[in-house]
Formats: C-alpha cells, sequence, structure tokens
C-alpha cells in the first residue's frame, strides 16, 4: 500500500505497513498512478520525498507473487511482467520535474533498492537496513534498466562489483562512505527530519521542473534511452 500527502511544497510518499512492501503488479500500480499525481500537481518549488514504514524501504518484486503462478514457466512470465511494469516506475522518477529524495529508514533490496536509486538524493539510517542486490544470491539476472541505473548513478566501479556480482549487504555507513547515499543517520527520526530538511532547501531554489528534469536526463543518457525517456532543449531566458 502506498500513500501521498502534500505539505506544504513537498509531496511525500509512503510505503505504509509494517510489510516488506514487496512490488507486485497492484502496487506497482498505484506507485505509478501516485507519481503521475505528483507530475500533474507539480509548481516551481515542490520536491518529492519517498519514504516506507516499518524494517523496509522495500524488499523488491513479490517473488510469492511471482510463484503463485503455479509453475516455473508461469512464475518466470510473472517476474518479467513485474520487470516490464516497474519500468516506466523509473522512467517517471528520472523524468519528475521536481527534485527527489528516498529517505531511507530500513532494507532496500533489488528492485527495493533501485527505487531508491532512482531518487537524486538518498538518506539512509545507519543502524537498521541495507542496501543489497540479492539477485546473484538467487540466482536472478539484472534486467538493461537496472544495469543502466547502477551503471551511470554509481560511478565507482568497485561498488558496483560488491553491490551486483558479490551480493554486498551495504550498511549505512558504508553507503555514506563510499558514495552510494548522500548521508546516513542513525536512526528512523533522523532520516526522516534530514530528509525533509534536504528537499525544502531544494525546493526554495524554485527550479524550473521542466528544465530540471531535461537536465536530470541528460546526465544519464544511456539510462533515459532504455527507459524511452526522449530529451528537449529548453531556452528559457530568465525573466
Ligand atoms: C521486458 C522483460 C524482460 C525481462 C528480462 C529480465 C531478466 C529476468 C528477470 C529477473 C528480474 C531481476 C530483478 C529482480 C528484482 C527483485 O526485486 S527480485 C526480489 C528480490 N528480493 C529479495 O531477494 C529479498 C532480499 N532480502 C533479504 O534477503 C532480507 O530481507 C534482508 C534485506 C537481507 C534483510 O534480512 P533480515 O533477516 O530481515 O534482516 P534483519 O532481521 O532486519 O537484520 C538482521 C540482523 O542485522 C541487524 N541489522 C540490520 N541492519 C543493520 C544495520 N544497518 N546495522 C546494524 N545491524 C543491522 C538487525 O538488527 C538484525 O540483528 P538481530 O535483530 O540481532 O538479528
Amino acid at each position: 500500500m502506498c500513500t501521498l500527502e502534500k505539505r506544504g511544497n513537498l509531496f511525500i510518499l509512503t510505503f505504509t505497513g509494517e510489510d516488506q512492501h514487496r512490488f507486485n503488479p497492484n502496487l506497482i500500480g498505484s506507485l505509478l498512478s501516485l507519481l503521475s499525481q505528483v507530475k500533474a500537481e507539480a509548481t516551481r518549488g515542490s520536491a518529492l520525498i519517498t519514504q516506507a514504514q516499518g524494517k523496509f524501504f522495500s524488499n523488491g518484486f513479490d517473488l510469492d507473487w511471482a510463484q503463485a503462478a503455479g509453475s516455473e514457466q508461469g512464475a518466470a512470465e510473472r517476474l518479467h511482467h513485474m520487470v516490464a511494469l516497474f519500468k516506466p516506475v523509473t522512467a517517471a522518477l528520472l523524468s519528475l520535474p521536481m527534485p527527489t529524495v528516498a529517505a531511507i529508514t530500513g532494507h532496500a533490496a533489488a528492485a527495493g533498492f533501485l527505487l531508491a536509486l532512482s531518487h537524486d538524493y538518498l538518506i539512509m539510517r545507519k543502524d537498521r537496513g541495507v542496501l543489497y542486490m540479492s539477485e546473484v544470491d538467487i540466482a536472478l539476472t539484472i534486467p538493461d534498466y537496472f544495469n543502466a541505473l547502477f551503471r551511470e548513478k554509481i560511478g565507482d566501479a568497485s561498488v558496483r562489483r560488491d553491490l551486483l556480482l558479490r551480493g554486498l549487504k551495504m550498511k549505512g555507513d558504508e553507503a555514506e562512505k563510499r558514495g552510494v547515499v548522500e548521508a546516513a543517520y542513525d536512526g528512523e527520526a533522523e532520516v526522516r527530519e534530514a530528509s525533509v530538511r534536504l528537499a525544502e532547501n531544494l525546493g526554495k531554489r524554485k527550479w524550473n521542473g521542466e528544465v530540471y528534469a531535461e537536465i536530470r536526463k541528460g546526465l544519464y543518457p544511456q539510462l533515459s534511452a532504455i527507459l524511452g525517456l526522449t530529451h528537449k532543449a529548453y531556452t528559457i531566458a530568465r525573466l
């Protein structure tokens, strides 16, 4: 379940409840719909914070839903279906006309990590929660847009290797030290407060959202191309 709250200039998207916030077609659909609402209601000064309740930010795709297909073939088809359904979520975040912050107060695994990394800034908890790409441990290959996001957002090849090839469960301290997250704090409250502070400060710059989104897409050209995001040039003179 996910909800959207407007708090001044901030849009707060929350995965509610104490479960693992696993992505299945229902939750992916809700997420996409809320992101469309954020885009529609965006104004100069808007910013998005994505957060979660409980011990997980998100534990990735809902493999139980995939297995419920009742056969190996069916499970693979459902998994591929979720991969395809989730791609527009990444595209929506990459093209959102406002700064975005992921407030990671719990575990972010696989597609859950990808969702966090699709934000401009990641604020993480130190004392609980890991960033973890479990695919190598559960024998799943990595979809093209997952790889593109990691390649373009994590510059250090050894960090990408440790996450994707070693299945490292990276805690907040290390994630901050190795440049995967903007900052890490002890305690849930500190993460939420820091995320709001950062989002409000970014919002105060009152950037043109369309230009902001175009500059972001230009930062990640391979990912934008894989996501089917076109690039427009804007020449809006400062009036
Ligand atoms: C067009 C279509 C083409 C498609 C083609 C594509 C290819 C085919 C498709 C393949 C798809 C690939 C992409 C897949 C994406 C997915 O999402 S698949 C689903 C993946 N999800 C998972 O595998 C789940 C992974 N999660 C886990 O393994 C665990 O949940 C966890 C994250 C490791 C957490 O484990 P858990 O046991 O729950 O941990 P805790 O109990 O919370 O913690 C354990 C102990 O550690 C302590 N702790 C936790 N964090 C910290 C910390 N930061 N600092 C200190 N201590 C910490 C915690 O307190 C616990 O301690 P104790 O309480 O003392 O036990």
